[in-house]
């Protein structure tokens, strides 16, 4: 018994469409104004890497490290916060980058923990958006592609720590 990717449901080209989007719009919303980027690692370290690049201006970057599915397909309900951002981002405007937002338990634990600086404003960026699993209620500022009620992996996103090298966004089957 084990996980193997089944098909894929967002191929490279759109991947890089829909990056190069979300980057033009972030640029628009702040216009001149500096913004941080606080990267949620690890599934967002290849999101990130491309957004940036399309995100001109002044752009100061961090990441936090954020874990809490282990080696399963379900959250395990506890969000554990193994590494914290080093920048002050205190009357800064705050941009988090998710890979996904599923339950949407490690985005509301990190809202919460940032909101605890007085960043002056604070959004939130995701590449995918599952909302038929949600646990609270969370939207994103901005969100690449609503998905459905499936297990993903890909682009960053891993299942216990395997395919986050695959170019493209793949579903996974039990077999
Ligand atoms: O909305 P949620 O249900 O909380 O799920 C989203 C989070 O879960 C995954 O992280 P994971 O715990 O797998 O750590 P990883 O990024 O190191 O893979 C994913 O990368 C998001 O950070
Ligand atoms: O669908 C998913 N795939 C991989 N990691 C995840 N973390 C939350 N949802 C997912
Ligand atoms: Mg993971």
């Amino acid at each position: 018994m084990g996980f193997v990717t089944d098909s894929i449901l967002i191929n490279e080209e759109q991947l890089k469409g829909k990056v190069k989007e979300i980057g033009l719009q972030i640029r628009h919303d702040f216009q001149d104004e500096p913004i941080v980027l606080i990267v949620v690692l690890k599934g967002a370290f290849v999101f990130a890497s491309d957004l940036i690049r399309v995100i001109d201006g002044k752009v100061t970057i961090d990441f936090v490290v954020a874990s809490s599915y282990g080696n399963q397909t379900e959250t395990t309900g506890k969000v554990r916060l193994l590494k914290d951002i080093e920048v002050n981002i205190t009357d800064e405007n705050v941009v988090i980058v998710e890979d996904i937002i599923d339950s949407g338990l490690t985005l509301s634990f990190l809202k919460e923990h940032f909101q605890l600086h007085k960043p002056k404003s604070m959004k939130v960026c995701t590449l995918l958006d599952k909302p038929d699993r949600r646990k609270v209620d969370l939207k994103a500022d901005y969100a690449g592609f609503v998905i459905p009620d499936q297990f993903i992996v890909g682009y960053g996103i891993d299942y216990a720590e395997r395919y986050r090298n695959l170019p493209y966004i793949a579903t996974v089957k039990e077999v």
